[in-house]
C-alpha cells in the first residue's frame, strides 16, 4: 500500500485520535458479534505499546445526527475493555471542552473511547468545523475503520486534512489481501456473488469480469440472469429492467473467456417461510407460481468443484435465504467447500457472506473475511475509497 501506516510515525507521548469501525450488532444493550471490535485490537494494543494516548472513534448505527440512547458506545467500551485486560474510559461526548479535559487526563497507553460520533449532524455532512474539533484532540490521525472507508464523513475523511493521517493496521491489512487478490490473483481465480439485488452487484460482476477466470452466480440476483437465459423464473426475484445487462454480461464473459456458472437446479417454495412447501427442479423447470430460495443440489457440486480447483476465491452474498433453514443449504456448502479446500485462498467480502459463515461455525477456516460489507463491495468495484485516499502517501 502506498499510505503511511502507525508503523511509520513516531507515537510515544502522542494523542492519537483512531477511528475504529465499532459498528456492531447488539440486543438489550449487549455486543451480540464483537467480530469488528477484535479485529481492532492489534492495532490499538500497538498504538498502546508505543506509549500512545488512545483516543477512539467509531459509529454505531444510523442515528441521523441526534442522541438516541439506545446507540451509546458504552457497551462497546465495556467489551472493549475485557478483551484489551484493560480500563477503557468513556466520554459522554465525541468532542469539546468535556472530552479535552478527559484528553488531558490520559497517560501514556491509556485508551478513552468517544461518543457515537453520528450524534452530530457534522459527521455525515463531513463538516469541516467538526472534522476540526476532532483534530484538536489528537497530534496523529489513524483510520483502522475499513468498513467505514467508504464513507466521507468528518471522522473518516475530513479529519484527514488536519493532521498527520496514517492508517491502522486492520486498515492495512484489507487493502493490502482484497488489493493483492484484485491485481495480482493466483489462478484460477473465481468469483462468487451472490445476494439479493443485481443493481447492487453490477459494477462488481463489471469489475470481476475483467479479472477471473470463474464467474458463479447465485442468490436471488441469479433469476435476472436465468430469464436472460430463456427460461422462465416464476415468482423468483427479478428484476425485468435488468435482463438486458444480465445479457450482456454473459456475452461479456464469453469474450473474455470466463467461465460463466449458473444454477442448473433450484430448490423452489410456494411461500416466502420456513413453513414452505418446497422441492428441487431443474433451472428450466421452475413453476410458474413457485419461487426458487436457494440453489439446488446438483448446482451445489458443480460450485463444489469449482471451488476446489480455484487457488483464490472471493465470496460476496448468499447463495440463498440462508436465514431460513429450509434455505440455507446452498450457501452452507458454498462455505463449506471453501473450508475444505486447503490450496485455496479465500476472502469472503463482509456483509451477509459474513454472517454466513459465522453462522456455520466455519469463519476460522476461511483465509480473510472482510469487516467491510459495503466497503468491501465498492472496492472490489473498483472505487476509491475515500477514507483511505484522504491518507499521507508514503
Ligand atoms: N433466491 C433468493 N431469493 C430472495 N432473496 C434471496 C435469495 N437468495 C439470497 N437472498 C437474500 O439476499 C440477502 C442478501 O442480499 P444482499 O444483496 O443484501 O447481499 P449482501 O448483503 O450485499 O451480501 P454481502 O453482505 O455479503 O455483500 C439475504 O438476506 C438473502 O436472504
Ligand atoms: O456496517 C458497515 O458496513 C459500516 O459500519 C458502515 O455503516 P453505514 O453503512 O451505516 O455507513
Amino acid at each position: 500500500m502506498n499510505k503511511k501506516s502507525v508503523k511509520d510515525v513516531e507515537l510515544k507521548g502522542k494523542r492519537v485520535f483512531c477511528r475504529v469501525d465499532f459498528n456492531v450488532p447488539m440486543k438489550d444493550g449487549q455486543v451480540t458479534d464483537e467480530t469488528r471490535i477484535r479485529a481492532a485490537l492489534p492495532t490499538i494494543e500497538y498504538l498502546t505499546n508505543q506509549g500512545a494516548k488512545v483516543i477512539l472513534a467509531s459509529h454505531l448505527g444510523r442515528p441521523k445526527g441526534s442522541v438516541v440512547e439506545e446507540l451509546r458506545l458504552t457497551p462497546v467500551a465495556k467489551r472493549l475493555s475485557e478483551l484489551l485486560g484493560k480500563e477503557v474510559k468513556k466520554a459522554d461526548e465525541a468532542y469539546g471542552d468535556s472530552v479535552k479535559a478527559m484528553v488531558d487526563t490520559l497517560s501514556e497507553g491509556d485508551v478513552l473511547l468517544l461518543e457515537n460520533v453520528r450524534f452530530y449532524p457534522g459527521e455525515e455532512k463531513n463538516d469541516s468545523e467538526l472534522a476540526k474539533a476532532f483534530a484538536e484532540l489528537a497530534d496523529v490521525y489513524v483510520n483502522d475503520a475499513f468498513g467505514a472507508a467508504h464513507r466521507a464523513h468528518a471522522s473518516t475523511e475530513g479529519i484527514a486534512h488536519h493532521l498527520p493521517a496514517v492508517s491502522g493496521l486492520l486498515m492495512e491489512k484489507e487493502l493490502d489481501v482484497l488489493g493483492k487478490a484484485l491485481s495480482n490473483p493466483e489462478r484460477p481465480f473465481t468469483a462468487i456473488i451472490g445476494g439479493a439485488k443485481v443493481k447492487d452487484k453490477i459494477g462488481v460482476i463489471e469489475n470481476l469480469l475483467e479479472k477471473v477466470d470463474n464467474l458463479i452466480i447465485g442468490g436471488g440476483l441469479a433469476y435476472t440472469f436465468v430469464k436472460a437465459q430463456g427460461h422462465e423464473v416464476g415468482k423468483s426475484l427479478l428484476e425485468e429492467d435488468k435482463i438486458e445487462l444480465a445479457k450482456s454480461f454473459m456475452e461479456k464473459a464469453k469474450e473474455k473467456g470466463v467461465n460463466f456458472y449458473m444454477p442448473v437446479d433450484v430448490v423452489v417454495a410456494d411461500d416466502f417461510s420456513e413453513e414452505a412447501n418446497i422441492k428441487t427442479v431443474a433451472i428450466e423447470e421452475i413453476p410458474s407460481d413457485w419461487e426458487a430460495l436457494d440453489i439446488g443440489p446438483k448446482t451445489r457440486e458443480i460450485y463444489s468443484d469449482v471451488i476446489q480447483n480455484s487457488k483464490l476465491v472471493i465470496w460476496n452474498g448468499p447463495m440463498g435465504v440462508f436465514e431460513l433453514k429450509k434455505f440455507a443449504g446452498g450457501t452452507r456448502a458454498v462455505a463449506e467447500a471453501l473450508a475444505e479446500a486447503n490450496d485455496t485462498y479465500s476472502v469472503i467480502g463482509g456483509g451477509d457472506s459474513a454472517a454466513a459463515v459465522e453462522k456455520f461455525h466455519l469463519a476460522d477456516r476461511m483465509s480473510h473475511i472482510s469487516t467491510g460489507g459495503g466497503a468491501s463491495l465498492e472496492f472490489m468495484e473498483g472505487k476509491a475509497l475515500p477514507g483511505v485516499v484522504a491518507l499521507n502517501d508514503k
